[in-house]
């Protein structure tokens, strides 16, 4: 078996806010192996859950060997007597002939892979994929599709995806578009989505659908979805946006409509937790590369000719580092997640001017959140919010090119050429490259099977490779972040040989050990050599 995919074999004890239990063996109880299909059992089996309408966060199940299965709600939790349905599936001429193309129904996936003897088995999602079952008849579904927040490569594909694989595997032919985000609900008139008006749209950039930021009335667009008749709502977002589809999962539930909300991530900024990676990241690192490339070809060709991009990543500097580590013609890479600071030893300036005294040139990569401590303390600006509550940053990659210019011209008296270079939009206005479509398509396919056999507020996302769904309250709890003691981090400080930035005076006695490890990369790039033991302490 997949060591990231594991079936729950044991009887368990039920943990959490609502709790499941598992004996007898699940696939003999869920209605997705019933074969009359009509059952009024829940969907793991009508044991031990709350009563429906509780406001309820996580679903836990424990098993052997401290088994965690954190699962996602289902219909039938507050409608227990929905009938289930044979999938479509099965007939249809394309998948017919897959051996075992519906996944069991107790199949989870790990979310950590890497064991020890002994360890324990961890946490768990379920694994995304068709199910024998499905709690939807194709022609009494009417699905919606809306696109929230910043643009992102691989809208369009994931719009066209969850179009025609409900057309095509699931014989489903009522699809809307919501159009401009979240408030267009309740703002906007809604358009007819066809296998055929979307044949062509992943081959463009942005989303045909428009996007929003702010707007989003929870009542509103729940008032919209019951009195236009949508059982099934696909929102595709970042953070924020997914906090959106829990509230509106949450509003559904209470009403008991029967109504699926799956969440598909997006944002390039890969700032989102638990899963993988986010669609449209790689298009982005590849676009950078041709910024990166620019600001490279532009300081070698000029005296004291310093490159700096800045790329987005508001508070993750996920885009800067892996466009940084692919490129190899970054000298150095700055990002919110490690503070610099620009005099002195060991500051931005030393480095900066080491770089030109040794190689003529150098590139500066520069995530837009980083330095923004540093900033607001030379420019006074007030706090300021975009629609959605999300901090604004002020420009910092203009703010570093006017202080490197006057350090170097007033107190070095050396001459320097900055070229600044701002693709930020471009690598992500761009349509996505074959890889991100191959992954949309897959995050589609796992929505569209994920909604049609019940399951809802669901985010979908890989988990080591694997497709799962993920209960909203995991992906918004937290940003994910670059972790700079983890070997990435290291690889980068080793490939552009940069100082750590790590002043003695901001060390303090707590962040000891974690800044340790660091340092030491730091004074081991200084020999060209980084000491396997130290590359460990990384991680
Ligand atoms: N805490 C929240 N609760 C409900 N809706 C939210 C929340 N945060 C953001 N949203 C909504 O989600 C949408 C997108 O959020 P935003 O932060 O702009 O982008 P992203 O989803 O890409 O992070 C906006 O319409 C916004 O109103
Ligand atoms: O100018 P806009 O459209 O608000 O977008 C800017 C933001 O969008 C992003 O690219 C992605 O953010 P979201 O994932 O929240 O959309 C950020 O890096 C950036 O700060
Ligand atoms: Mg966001």
């Amino acid at each position: 078996m997949d060591s990231s995919v594991s079936s729950f074999s044991s009887s368990s004890t039920s943990l959490g806010f609502r709790s499941t239990d598992f004996s007898p063996p699940v696939s003999d109880r869920h209605p997705c192996f019933q074969d009359g299909g009509s059952s009024p059992m829940d969907h793991n089996g009508g044991n031990g859950r709350d009563t429906p309408g509780d406001s309820v966060s996580e679903i836990l199940t424990r098993g052997d060997l401290h088994y965690v299965l954190e699962d996602v709600p289902h219909l039938t939790e507050y409608l227990p007597g929905l009938p289930a349905h044979p999938n479509p599936l099965q007939d249809n001429h394309a998948y017919a002939s897959v051996k075992q193309y519906f996944v069991n129904v107790d199949d989870a996936v790990a979310q950590n892979v890497v064991v020890h003897n002994n360890s324990p088995r961890g946490t768990h999602f379920r694994r995304a994929g068709p199910r024998q079952k499905v709690f939807f008849e194709s022609d009494e579904v009417h699905a919606c599709i809306v696109t929230c927040g910043g643009l992102c490569p691989g809208l369009n594909t994931v719009i066209r995806e969850i179009v025609c694989g409900l057309y095509h595997m699931y014989g489903v032919h009522k699809v809307v578009g919501i159009e401009g985000g979240y408030k267009g609900f309740y703002a906007r008139n809604t358009i007819s989505l066809t296998p055929k008006s979307v044949n062509n749209i992943h081959k463009r950039g942005g989303t045909i659908l428009g996007t929003s930021r702010g707007g989003h009335n929870t009542s509103k667009i729940v008032d919209s979805i019951q009195h236009r008749g949508i059982n099934q709502v696909y929102i595709l977002g970042g953070d924020g946006t997914q906090k959106g589809a829990a509230a509106i999962f949450e509003e559904i539930r209470r009403r008991g409509l029967k109504v699926a909300v799956a969440g598909i991530p997006k944002t390039i900024d890969n700032d989102i937790p638990v899963i993988d990676k986010s669609f449209g990241f790689d298009t982005a690192v590849e676009e950078a590369q041709r910024a990166i490339s620019a600001a490279h070809v532009e300081s070698e060709s000029h005296e004291n000719g310093i490159g700096l991009v800045k790329l987005m990543g508001r508070n993750s500097g996920f885009i800067a580092m892996y466009a940084t580590v692919a490129s190899r013609d970054v000298d150095c890479c700055l990002i919110p997640e490690s503070p610099f600071y620009l005099e002195g030893e060991g500051g931005l300036f030393e480095y900066i001017e080491h770089c030109i005294k040794e190689q003529g040139h150098m590139v500066i990569v520069i995530a837009e959140g980083a330095g923004q401590e540093l900033m607001s303390k030379s420019i006074h600006k007030l706090h300021q919010q975009d629609a959605s509550g999300n901090k604004l940053h002020q420009d910092v990659g203009l703010w570093i090119s006017q202080q490197i210019k006057d350090y170097f011209k007033e107190k070095r008296k050396i001459v320097i050429n900055l070229k600044y270079i701002d693709p930020t939009y471009m690598i992500r206005a761009v349509p996505s490259i074959a890889s991100d479509n191959i992954f949309c398509t897959l995050l589609a396919h796992s929505a569209i099977h994920g909604a049609m056999a019940g399951y809802t507020g669901f985010t979908v996302g890989p988990v080591n490779g694997r497709h799962a769904y993920i209960p909203f309250h995991r992906i918004i709890e937290r940003q994910n972040k670059v972790v700079i003691t983890d070997r990435m981090w290291a690889r980068l400080l080793s490939s552009t040989n940069q100082p750590s930035f790590l002043h003695p005076e901001h060390v303090s006695d707590e962040q000891n050990d974690k800044n340790l490890s660091i340092q030491l990369v730091s004074s081991s790039r200084k020999e060209n050599h980084v000491e396997e033991n130290n590359v460990e302490k990384l991680k």
